[in-house]
C-alpha cells in the first residue's frame, strides 16, 4: 500500500494495533518510536480507563524509564483523568467535550490529533477546524513540536474559509467553478453591492449598501439562495433582487466572497462526496461559534465515518451577530444520536477569585445550561474594579497599574504578561497614548488588521488588479498615487463601460485607443497606468525568478514613486506608513520563502486540478483570511503588551488583564440593553474576557 495514499477501510482504536512505522514514511513519527513502543500502544494504556487521577500517573510511570522520550507519553502525563477520556476516546463516534473557560479544550483536542496519528490515522486524512487563522497557526506549532512539521504540515488543518478554499481550488471544477478564483474581502463586496445597488435605487447611499451587505452575508450564513422561497421570511423582495444581481456581478468577475466560499464547499460535497472520502476523523475547536452552513460542512467532511469531535464552550458564544448558531451542539445530538459528551470542570488558568467573579457574571443568565467550572488554583488577588470618571482617568490608572506591577515583581512581570481587552476599537486611543508616554510597547490585534491599514491596502489592491483586471478595486487605485484621473474621469469611464458592457479595464484601453474622448494628459496617465500593471503581471508570472511576487511589489513600489507620494501626501505620518511598506515587503519575502500547505491528497476516483493555486492568488487569500496583524518582529517580543479586542482574544491568557469601559452603554453596549437574548451576549462576552486573566501570581 502506498503509505501516503488513504487507507479507506475503516478503524477503530481496538482494532489499529500496528505500529506508526508501519503507516508513515514520514521520518518525525518512525524517530519517535525509537524506544521500541507504538504511540498506539501508549495510549491504548489508557484504555484501562484509571479510576483516579493519581492512579494514571502510577500506571504511567512504571513504564516511564522506557519511554520518556515519547511525546505520546508526555503529553498523556499531562492530562488529567476527564481529558485523557476524551483525548482516547474510540474512533468512529461523535463527541462533545463540553467545559468552561481554561479548562483545556484546546489542549484536549491538540491531543486528540496526537493520540489519532498514533492510532495509524494519515495526517491528510484528519481534518481540525480552528476560529481564526492565528488559532491554526499556533495548534500546528503545537501539534509540530511534538510529531514534527513534516507530519503536522499534513493535517488538513485551518478555519473552515481556508480549509473549503482548498478543496475548491483542487476540486471547484467539479461544480463549474472557473479557476483562478479570486476571494472579495469586505470592500471587494460592498463595491459589487454599491454597483447593484445604483441599479436598483439610485437614491441609496452608503448605509444603505452596508444594510445590504450585511443582509445578504445574514442569509449566506443560513444558506439561504436568492431563489430560495423561504428567504422572503427574511428579507424582502428588493433585497432579493439585490442579492441576486450581486451574486451575478461576483460570478462574472470570478470572485467569491467569504460566505460563497463555505456555500460552493457545501455543494461541491454534496454533489461529490468521494473528494473527502478520505477524511477518518473531523475536529472541530470552538464549535459554539459554528453557523448552520459550517455545521453542514462538519458533517459532509464527516460524512464517510462520522468520526467527529467538537470542543465547546456555550457561555463563549460570542458571535451570534454573525448567525453563530450555539443550538448546534443539540442539532449534532439530534443528528447523531450516539452523540457523547465528557465535560471538563478544572480551570487551570485563573486564580479562584477571578474565576468565581467571572462565574458571578455568567450565572446571571438563567436559561444557560449549567455547569461546574472549578479553580485548579488558590484564591489569589481579588479582582479589581476601578470607577472612572472618565476614559483619559482610566488610561492614566491603568498605565500606573501596569509600572506598578511591573515594578512590584522587580521585572518578573513583563509588558507581555498584561492584555487590555476592549469592547469597540474606538476606546483604544486614550490608552494608546498614555502607553506612548510611558514609553510600554505595544500591540493591537483584531479588529485593527494590518492589511486594512490605507498604505498597505493600497498595495495589496495593486496586487489584487494584477491578478484579476474585474475587481472592482481597480478604481480604488487608478487615481492613487494621484495621476490626474478624477472622479470626473473615473465616472465618464464607469459611464462607457455600463453603455458599452464591458469591464472597466476594457474601458480605459478604449480611452488610450482613443474611441473615448479623453485629452492627451489623462491618455498619457492611463496608458502609464495600465504598463504599471501590465509590468507587474509579467515580473508576477516570470518563474525563472526566484521571488516573482517579492520583485513584482518592489517595482509596483518603484514605479508608482511610493515613498516619494507618501511623503508628499501623508504629512507627519509618511514615516511610519513608510515602514509598514517595509514590513510588507519583507513579509512577502518571507512569504515567498514559506512552502505552500501540502495539496490535498489524491482521491482513486476523482480527478484533481492541478498547479491552479499560483503564488499571488495563494497570497491574496492569506491578506484576505488574516485575523490579525502582521507584526514587526524587530523588537523583543516580551516588552509588547497587547490591546485587543475581546472578541479577538478568544482562547488567549495572560497573567494580567485590564477590561476599560466596562458601563452600561459600552458593556452591555447601548444597543443591547432592549432585549435579554442581547444582553446575555454582552455578559458572555465580559465573561470571555475576564476568563483570559490568569491572576498576578501564576
Ligand atoms: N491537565 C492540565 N494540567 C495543567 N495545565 C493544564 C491542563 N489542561 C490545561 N492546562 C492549561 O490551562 C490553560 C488553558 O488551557 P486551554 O487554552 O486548552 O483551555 P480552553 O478550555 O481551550 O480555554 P478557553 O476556552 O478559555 O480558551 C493552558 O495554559 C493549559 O496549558
Amino acid at each position: 500500500m502506498d503509505p501516503l495514499r488513504h487507507d479507506t477501510s475503516s478503524q477503530s482504536v481496538k482494532d489499529t494495533s500496528f505500529e506508526v512505522e508501519d503507516v508513515y514514511e514520514d521520518d518525525e513519527l518512525t524517530l519517535q518510536q525509537s524506544n521500541g513502543f507504538a504511540e498506539a500502544d501508549v495510549f491504548s494504556l489508557q484504555e484501562q480507563q484509571p479510576t483516579s487521577r493519581d492512579d494514571t500517573k502510577v500506571a504511567v510511570d512504571q513504564k516511564a524509564p522506557h519511554r520518556s522520550s515519547s511525546p505520546t507519553h508526555r503529553l498523556r502525563l499531562s492530562l488529567n483523568e476527564r481529558q485523557l477520556r476524551a483525548v482516547t476516546f474510540p474512533l468512529q463516534s461523535q463527541l462533545q467535550i463540553l467545559a468552561g473557560p481554561g479548562t483545556g479544550k484546546t489542549k484536549t483536542l491538540i491531543s486528540r490529533v496526537i493520540f489519532l496519528l498514533s492510532q495509524g490515522v494519515h495526517p491528510s486524512n484528519i481534518i481540525v477546524t480552528t476560529f481564526t487563522v492565528k488559532a491554526a497557526n499556533e495548534m500546528r506549532e503545537r501539534i509540530a513540536a511534538m510529531v514534527g512539521p513534516s507530519v503536522a504540515s499534513r493535517l488538513v488543518l485551518g478555519t473552515f474559509h481556508s480549509i473549503a478554499r482548498r478543496y475548491l481550488i483542487k476540486y471547484g471544477y467539479l461544480i463549474g467553478l472557473p479557476t483562478g478564483f479570486q476571494i472579495a474581502d469586505e470592500t471587494d463586496a460592498l463595491h459589487f453591492i454599491q454597483s447593484v445597488m445604483k441599479e436598483v435605487d439610485p437614491e441609496s447611499d452608503k448605509n444603505d449598501c452596508r444594510h445590504a451587505r450585511n443582509a445578504i452575508s445574514n442569509m449566506k450564513s443560513r444558506a439561504i439562495q436568492p431563489s430560495s422561497l423561504s428567504a422572503l421570511e427574511y428579507t424582502t423582495q428588493e433585497m432579493m433582487q439585490v442579492y441576486s444581481l450581486y451574486q451575478g456581478k461576483l460570478a462574472e468577475a470570478n470572485f467569491l466572497d467569504f460566505d460563497d466560499l463555505l456555500l460552493k464547499c457545501m455543494e461541491l460535497l454534496r454533489t461529490n462526496p468521494l473528494v473527502v472520502s478520505n477524511i477518518q476523523a473531523v475536529l472541530v475547536d470552538e464549535f459554539q461559534d459554528t453557523n448552520v452552513v459550517q455545521y453542514q460542512l462538519m458533517k459532509l467532511f464527516a460524512a464517510r465515518r462520522s468520526n467527529i469531535t467538537i470542543v465547546g464552550d456555550p457561555d463563549q458564544s460570542i458571535y451570534a451577530f454573525r448567525a453563530a448558531e450555539s443550538t448546534n451542539l443539540m442539532r449534532m445530538r439530534q443528528d447523531f444520536q450516539d452523540t457523547s459528551v465528557v465535560s471538563l470542570e478544572e480551570n487551570y488558568r485563573s486564580s479562584g477569585h477571578i474565576l468565581n467573579a467571572a462565574l458571578a457574571v455568567i450565572q446571571q443568565d438563567t436559561e444557560r445550561i449549567q455547569k461546574t467550572v472549578l479553580p485548579n488554583h488558590d484564591e489569589g488577588h481579588m479582582p479589581v474594579f476601578f470607577p472612572a470618571r472618565n476614559p483619559y482617568i482610566e488610561a492614566r490608572h491603568i498605565v500606573k497599574e501596569i509600572q506598578r506591577l511591573i515594578d512590584l515583581s522587580c521585572g518578573m512581570l513583563k509588558p507581555h504578561d498584561f492584555a487590555i481587552l476592549v469592547r469597540s476599537a474606538r476606546l483604544t486611543r486614550p490608552i494608546e497614548s498614555e502607553l506612548t508616554k510611558a514609553g510600554i510597547d505595544y500591540r493591537i490585534v483584531g479588529g485593527f488588521r494590518f492589511w486594512e491599514r490605507e498604505e498597505i491596502k493600497l498595495l495589496v489592491n495593486y496586487l489584487v488588479v494584477v491578478k484579476s483586471r474585474r475587481s472592482p478595486a481597480l478604481l480604488d487605485i487608478i487615481n492613487s498615487p494621484r495621476r490626474g484621473i478624477g472622479s470626473v474621469m473615473q465616472a465618464a469611464l464607469l459611464n462607457h463601460a455600463n453603455a458599452y458592457q464591458v469591464p472597466i479595464w476594457d474601458a480605459i484601453q478604449r480611452a488610450i485607443d482613443g474611441q473615448v474622448r479623453v485629452n492627451a494628459k489623462v491618455r498619457s496617465s492611463l496608458k502609464q497606468f495600465v504598463d504599471i500593471i501590465t509590468e507587474a503581471e509579467r515580473l508576477v508570472q516570470d518563474s525563472s525568478r526566484e521571488t516573482p511576487l517579492a520583485d513584482a511589489l518592489d517595482y509596483l513600489i518603484t514605479a508608482l514613486d511610493y515613498k516619494e507620494a507618501l511623503r508628499k501626501d501623508r504629512g507627519d505620518t509618511w514615516a511610519a506608513r513608510w515602514e509598514n511598506v517595509t514590513d510588507l515587503k519583507e513579509h512577502i519575502r518571507y512569504f515567498c520563502a514559506t512552502a505552500p500547505d501540502p495539496e490535498l491528497p489524491d482521491i482513486d476516483g476523482v480527478e484533481g486540478t492541478k498547479a491552479a493555486d499560483d503564488v499571488l492568488s495563494r497570497f491574496l487569500a492569506t491578506v484576505n483570511l488574516a485575523p490579525s496583524e502582521a507584526e514587526s518582529s524587530a523588537f523583543d517580543p516580551t516588552m509588547v503588551l497587547t490591546i485587543s479586542t475581546i472578541h479577538g482574544s478568544k482562547g488567549l491568557e495572560w497573567p494580567v488583564v485590564f477590561i476599560p469601559g466596562v458601563y452600561e452603554g459600552s458593556i452591555p453596549h447601548a444597543l443591547s440593553l432592549a432585549k435579554e437574548v442581547d444582553l446575555a451576549e454582552e455578559r458572555r462576552l465580559l465573561y470571555v474576557a475576564m476568563t483570559r486573566a490568569k491572576g498576578e501570581n501564576i
